[in-house]
């Protein structure tokens, strides 16, 4: 067996990346990979090479892979949830109190004075700088998923009354959130009483746009809004016009755009959420130890397309890995043929999620290509993994 080729795209952390070892050969330039990782790079306009296994997404968001396409072809794709939550939850803070206080402007400020009576102009200056705190003001929280907790958690220590939204919260999430925080029912209250909104639920076709104009006529005037997650859960003209308004009195945004950069109340944040060292780190380490899992054993943990399944460390003669349609008399037709030909089963695991299932068998001899084609060619199978 080769080395496993990996193609990287964007910046990956060289901690993560040192992790794949001497079977592995990395690079930007690699044609045929059977493993791809990358950061925010988009996939959607790309064609995957036949032997594409596996893409890792070094990060939370992947609405830059084309997921269902990959799905279709049995290219399971990982992300690292939490990997980044807490430099998220860093920003998120700093973006509510750059949101109240006026720091950047003051500084632009600062750094224009000119003259030797700089201490006299600040303090003859600052008054038109002046914001609020954010201590016992209202912050609503939408989605409260690794990064969502985070912030809820960190505005009830910084004495905010904190409301949370999220009609698909995990249990897990659930026992991490503070009994302080506030359960809202009905988007509609949590923009009605809310002095501060952020945002922290993945871009899909249901949340496109979440935030337009039926949702800024519902906000309490002069709403500071915080948009650390992706730049189209706002309707960029209906938040220009509702800033205009005064409706919304500034706009945190980590996915500035030509429309927005100059307008009066946005704060253009170059998508620096998870731009820490530690979380680059940590993003990377996860997902290169997700796909070196996938390729050497066939397990899988933390795909955003197949069930996870593992049955440890591969010790057998052979591990056929199988993605699949998920529908009847799959596993029959795979034994079956495994059968006919007289080879021993030594441990199955079949595990599905939505449409798709993934099956792992150990077999303690040789299987020969006829019988993997026969698999392959099965209807609903996607891809046949001998390793
Ligand atoms: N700015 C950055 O650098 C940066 C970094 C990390 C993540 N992100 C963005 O933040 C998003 C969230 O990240 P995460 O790590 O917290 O993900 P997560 O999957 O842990 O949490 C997302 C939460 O959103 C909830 N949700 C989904 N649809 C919803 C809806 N319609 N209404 C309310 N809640 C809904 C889910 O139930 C889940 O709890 C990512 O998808 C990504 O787009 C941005
Ligand atoms: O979804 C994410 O994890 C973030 O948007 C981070 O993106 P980045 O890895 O390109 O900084």
């Amino acid at each position: 067996m080769g080395k496993y080729k990996i193609k990287t795209l964007n910046g990956i952390s060289k901690t993560g990346l040192d992790k794949f070892g001497q079977n592995y050969e990395v690079g930007s330039d690699i044609d045929t990979p059977d493993g791809i990782i990358l950061r925010s790079a988009s996939l959607h306009e790309t064609e995957f090479p036949g032997n594409l296994h596996c893409i890792a997404r070094a990060g939370a968001g992947v609405n830059n892979i084309p997921v269902e396409r990959c799905s279709e072809k049995g290219i399971v794709v990982f992300n690292t949830p939490g990997a980044n939550a807490n430099a998220v939850k860093e920003l998120a803070v700093a973006a509510m109190l750059l949101s109240s206080r006026k720091i950047v402007e003051g500084i632009n400020w600062a750094r224009s004075l000119k003259g030797d009576d700089l201490p006299k102009q600040v303090e003859k200056g600052k008054a038109q700088f002046a914001g609020p705190e954010i201590s016992g003001k209202r912050l609503g929280v939408i989605g409260l998923g690794a990064i969502g907790v985070m912030v809820a958690n960190a505005a009830v220590n910084l004495e905010m009354e904190v409301y949370g939204y999220d009609p698909y919260i995990s249990v897990d999430h659930a026992w991490g959130l503070s009994r302080a925080v506030k359960k809202a029912n009905d988007l509609r209250k949590l923009f009605k009483h809310c002095d501060y909104i952020t945002l922290h639920i993945p871009l899909t076709d249901e949340t496109k746009h979440m935030l337009g104009k039926e949702a800024f006529a519902e906000m309490k005037e002069g709403v500071r809004i915080i948009n650390l997650s992706r730049g189209e859960l706002v309707n960029d003209e209906d938040i220009i016009d509702a800033l205009g308004a005064g409706i919304v009195s500034e706009y945190v945004t980590d996915f500035p755009n030509e429309k927005l950069i100059n307008v009066p109340g946005v704060i253009p944040v170059p998508h620096l959420g998870a731009s820490t060292p530690e979380s680059e780190d940590n993003c990377a380490v996860m997902a290169v130890m997700q796909l070196k899992d996938f390729l050497e054993n066939g397990n899988i943990r933390n795909s955003v397309n197949f069930p996870a399944c593992d049955m440890g460390v591969s010790i057998v003669k052979h591990r056929l890995t199988i993605a699949h349609k998920n529908i009847p008399k799959m596993l029959g037709q795979i034994s079956a043929v495994l059968s006919e030909q007289g080879t021993n089963i030594a441990n199955m695991i079949n595990r599905s999620r939505g449409d798709y299932a993934y099956t792992m068998v150990d077999l303690e001899e040789e299987i020969i290509d006829e019988n993997v084609k026969r698999i392959r060619n099965i209807t609903g199978v996607l891809r046949v993994r001998v390793i």
